[in-house]
């Protein structure tokens, strides 16, 4: 048994951890991270990147084809084996050398093994023969150990050892049959891929298509994946699963028909990385997420931080948002707030303070990779009603501006802007429609600087661009 002392120590070097690590060290304190897995965590290796990948050169040449002059010069099918390395590729073939070398360079300790927290301000960690070494923390505890794909206790689903995303995202070969529960981001962006990849895919959306978006946007898709060939079973559930000697999967819904697949993927949502992490000697329960003020300080049920604050937990463990910029966001506020107190400055946690999260409550921006691509920032109109806002709800045809009638033929897309009339400012925006990701920030930036819509027509979109929605919204709101 070795021991070592820090002023921070982190459990989890996924994207949020190592963020807030960076942060710390570069505040000029000292700080040890504990991995168990692969330094760079699920983002890197089983989610955002690799994902990406695989959607990529689909939606490329989807663009391609959508124009004529250039849909000429595409004799060729999609290259699945190249697709498949360009993935591999970008999961740095599942080895974190680049991301250890990064963590050397920035002069933060790597600890491999599972961290376990001792009570105390100490972390035990076991490495993979064994051996333990304790890390006693002289300022915080930082748990960001992310979290895993949830698999419901349908019967016999473990049994047909079914995919998560994990297995999904790292496929070596495009199964014939895939069959999908779930109908939510995972679900839709995994459709997207292997039907592109050649798989004939079907979707069982309980409770619809991205149903917690603007019901436009799941209306779109849906349509668009069935366009592709995927069977989208909009209510169905299933009841009971089996594999055969032979591999082949069979679903019962619960209405009593069967489905067939060669693999079966479950992406109902997430699980936290909480089980064996020493929640209870600090008085919380193994394997529950971790609800956090908004210091990011580990509360318990009275709300009151759980371990004399020095524990605090960032990233998708919090539930705030289970998205990776989201959860970086956190980084950098808590990080710079650990270095603050640390110096004994004020640390500003109120609504848009320098150590606060604010945006997670209010503008939390999110591209879905589906094709068409949907992104969205802030509030639905649904949840700010919900809310008690007194809200009007501005929709625009993106198809109608000139940039997007030049981007592709036959540009389908809608926007709609959720304005807050009581104020006079933006609190969402959604679009869907071909190659929207990258006009998502505009709105996320007039939704954060809380710009008045009187001020947003001085803001000139380019002609032709798709951006002259922006102007197009505003004309039908009215001056
Ligand atoms: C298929 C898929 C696609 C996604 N695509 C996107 C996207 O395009 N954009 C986006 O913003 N988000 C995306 N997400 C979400 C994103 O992956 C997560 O929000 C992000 O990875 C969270 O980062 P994290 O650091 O909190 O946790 P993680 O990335 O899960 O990292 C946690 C780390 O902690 C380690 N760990 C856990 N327990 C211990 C322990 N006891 N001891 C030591 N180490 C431990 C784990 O091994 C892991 O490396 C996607 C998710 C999935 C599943
Ligand atoms: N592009 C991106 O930003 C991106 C991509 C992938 C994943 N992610 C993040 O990863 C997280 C996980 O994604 P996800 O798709 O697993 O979760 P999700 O929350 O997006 O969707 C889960 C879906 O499963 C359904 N569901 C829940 N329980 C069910 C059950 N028992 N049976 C059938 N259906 C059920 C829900 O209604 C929902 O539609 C999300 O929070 C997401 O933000 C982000």
């Amino acid at each position: 048994m070795t021991a070592e002392t820090y002023d921070v120590v982190v459990i989890g070097a996924g994207p949020v951890g190592e963020n807030v690590a960076d942060r710390v060290v570069q505040g000029g304190l000292s700080v040890a991270i504990v991995e168990r897995e692969l330094v760079g965590g699920e983002c890197s290796y089983w989610a955002c990147m690799p994902t990406k990948a695989l959607l990529r050169s689909s939606a490329a040449l989807r663009a391609v084809r959508s124009l004529p002059g250039a849909r000429e010069a595409v004799t060729g099918d999609l290259d699945v084996e190249a697709v498949l390395r360009r993935r591999d590729a970008f999961a740095s073939n599942w080895k974190d050398d680049g991301q250890v070398a990064w963590l050397e360079s920035a002069g933060i300790p790597l600890y491999r093994g599972h961290g376990r927290i001792t009570g105390g301000r100490s972390v035990e960690v076991t490495g993979e023969d064994g051996a333990k070494t304790t890390l006693t923390a002289r300022r915080a505890v930082v748990v960001a150990t992310g979290s895993s794909a949830l698999v419901p206790d349908i019967d016999g689903l473990r049994a047909a050892a079914p995919w998560t995303s994990r297995e999904t995202v790292a496929a070596k070969e495009v199964p014939g049959r895939l069959v999908i529960i779930g109908g939510g981001v995972v679900a839709s962006e995994m459709a997207t891929a292997f039907a592109s990849l050649g798989a004939s895919v079907e979707m069982l959306a309980r409770d619809g298509v991205l149903h917690m978006q603007e019901p436009f946007v799941g209306e779109r898709v849906s349509e668009a994946l069935r366009e592709a060939g995927v069977k989208v079973h909009v209510g169905a559930e299933a009841g009971a699963v089996r594999r055969d000697g032979d591999g082949t999967v069979h679903i019962t819904l619960t209405t009593g028909e069967e489905i067939e697949a060669d693999e079966l993927l479950v992406a109902i949502g997430r699980t936290p990385n909480t089980n064996d992490i020493g929640l209870e000697t600090v008085g919380l329960k193994p394997g529950s997420w971790l609800t956090v003020d908004d210091a990011m300080r580990v509360v318990a049920d009275d709300d009151q931080p759980a371990a004399d604050p020095w524990l605090y937990a960032i990233g998708d463990v919090n539930r705030r948002v289970l998205l990776t910029h989201q959860g970086k966001y956190q980084a950098r506020a808590l990080g710079d707030a650990i270095v603050a107190r640390a110096k004994g400055e004020t640390v500003d946690v109120t609504a848009w303070g320098r150590h606060a999260s604010t945006a997670d409550e209010r503008a939390v921006p999110q591209v879905v990779f589906t094709e068409p691509e949907m992104a969205a920032v802030g509030l639905t109109a649904a949840a700010a009603e919900a809310a008690g806002l007194r809200i009007r709800v501005i929709d625009y045809d993106l198809a109608a501006t000139a940039g997007s009638s030049l981007h592709a033929e036959g540009y389908e897309g809608h926007a709609r802007m959720v304005v807050d009339e009581d104020r006079k400012v933006i609190v969402g925006f959604t679009l869907v429609g071909p190659d929207v990701a990258e006009l998502l920030h505009a709105a996320t930036i007039a939704i954060v600087g809380e710009v008045p819509l009187d001020r947003l027509w001085h803001a000139v979109p380019a002609f032709p661009t798709v951006s002259e929605v922006w102007l197009r919204l505003l004309e039908a709101y009215g001056r």
